[in-house]
């Protein structure tokens, strides 16, 4: 129950069979959208809340961008937009309550374009994004230098950059990771914006009492609502390696909580808990490999991008350990299987008791593993690290009955010696350790002192 002052409460006796109207942009997914021509998204999922608390019907006044809703707004069409930032402007006509959400903006743009450090990077250069967005507002403020084409909907701003009539786009995170048509057109994000966006409600002033109502519903929001919605418009992808059985019966589990929560509402916020732990392991599934529980090479790739995205600011090498065992297939053949499934999985223990915690191993398939430096102040450090792998895999292993040894052959690529960007990183990790198996195995080979993106 919300704690309401007197006043509060005799408002909403007088207001709870009226209809209260919102401006609704139907073109902001994954905020702010249609389907079948009914509201949807993010601040809809809000907004659901704040009715269940208040009791007040509210109606959408729809409107198709951004800039008619806040037009509408001040016109006087509705009384309140359920997610906008707090600029001075608005403040003119719209009282703010406190923050309840936040926003992530990215920039984003085609693949041949190299991540940015700094946004003074883009000076002279176009960027496209929302009119009358608050982000544009604060670019312009901070980087007067980079221009800008302001568009009405994240289409247009999309179209802008494939015809090259903007170099990048401001998009907010969630709408580049939900928007299939983003990853159609193979844009890649080349950098972020350091701007909070918090997303408040916006409530004309001429409506103080609804303000005030509405500042308590935002303040009644807990952990488990704002985790409820994130993990709705949270998107991820299952990858090969999942063990699908396990993943039904996750499912299955869920399902049947779910159904224990819709009869017993008195242990609500235990079970709660118990469907955010399955939850957590799917994604954790998602990403990672079943049977060794090292992340995936689709991890993997993530961590190498954001690496060579930090290192552009730190300076920092960035390298990468290309590992395949030498003679796998023998266990398989002599021992079988499963016992090839055991050595795998102490393989990858041996591989991750080499490593400092700032380091990440991940399992790409078969008996191939990556690992990822960050640490390490010299090449000839991650060398070290290598070999140390090296020696830790060159051990008997027991798998069942059996007593196995094998060899590893490892391969290093260093940022930015041999490559900048991390799929040619990887090449050139993979192309060294074929070296070392050229060579004899058992060993550790540097890559070629040659780029790949000149080696072609
Ligand atoms: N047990 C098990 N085997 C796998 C798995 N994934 C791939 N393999 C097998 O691993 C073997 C890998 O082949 P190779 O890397 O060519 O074998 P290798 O004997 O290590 O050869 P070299 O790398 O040249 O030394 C293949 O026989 C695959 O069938 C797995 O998840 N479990």
């Amino acid at each position: 129950m919300l704690k309401l002052t007197d006043a509060q409460q005799q408002w909403l006796t007088q207001h709870q069979q009226r209809q209260i109207k919102y401006c609704f942009n139907a073109n902001w997914a994954p905020y702010d959208s249609l389907k079948d021509g009914k509201p949807q998204g993010i601040f809809h999922d809000y907004l659901g809340i704040f009715t269940q608390r208040l009791g007040i019907e509210f109606v959408p006044h729809i409107t198709p961008d951004w800039t008619a809703a806040l037009a509408a707004v001040q016109r006087g069409d509705c009384a309140f937009l359920v997610g906008a930032v707090k600029t001075p402007e608005r403040e003119a006509f719209l009282n703010f309550t406190s923050p309840y959400f936040s926003m992530y903006n990215v920039l984003v743009a085609k693949p041949d374009k190299p991540f940015i450090g700094s946004l003074d990077s883009l000076n002279g250069k176009s960027i496209s994004g929302p009119r009358n967005g608050a982000v544009m507002q604060w670019l312009a403020k901070e980087h007067p230098g980079i221009k800008q084409v302001n568009v009405v909907t994240g289409d247009e701003t999309l179209a802008l950059v494939m015809e090259d009539k903007a170099y990048a786009a401001v998009s907010p995170l969630d709408s580049f990771v939900a928007d299939y048509k983003w990853q159609i057109h193979n844009l890649k994000i080349i950098g972020k914006l350091d701007y909070p966006y918090p997303i408040s409600v916006a409530v004309r002033k001429d409506q103080p009492e609804l303000f005030s109502l509405m500042e308590v519903a935002v303040n009644s929001l807990g952990e488990a609502d704002h985790a409820a919605i994130t993990r709705k418009y949270q998107s991820f992808t299952v990858v090969e390696e999942v063990d699908y059985r396990k993943l039904a019966g996750i499912v299955a589990v869920a399902l049947a909580l779910i159904g224990y929560l819709y009869y017993s509402n008195r242990r609500l916020s235990g079970e709660i808990a118990r469907r955010q732990r399955a939850e957590a392991e799917l994604v954790h599934l998602a990403h990672h490999d079943a049977l060794t529980g090292l992340p995936s090479l689709r991890m993997g790739m993530a961590q190498l991008d954001a690496a060579l995205l930090r290192s552009q600011r730190t300076r920092k090498l960035v390298g990468v350990l290309f590992i395949d065992l030498d003679g796998f297939k023998a266990v398989n053949d002599n021992w079988g299987h499963q016992a090839g499934d055991a050595l795998l999985k102490q393989a990858a223990l041996a591989i991750q008791s080499s490593l400092r915690s700032s380091d990440m191993a991940a399992r790409i398939g078969g008996d191939e593993f990556i690992v990822l430096l960050e640490d390490a102040d010299k090449v000839e450090d991650m060398m070290v690290v290598g070999r140390k792998i090296q020696q830790a895999l060159a051990c008997t292993f027991s798998v069942g009955e059996a007593s196995v040894q094998v060899t590893a052959s490892i391969g290093l690529a260093v940022h930015p010696l041999h490559a900048n960007d991390a799929e040619s990183l990887m090449k050139m990790a993979d192309q060294a350790m074929y070296e070392a198996k050229r060579a004899g195995k058992n060993t550790v080979q540097m890559a070629n002192n040659i780029r790949q993106e000149q080696a072609g």
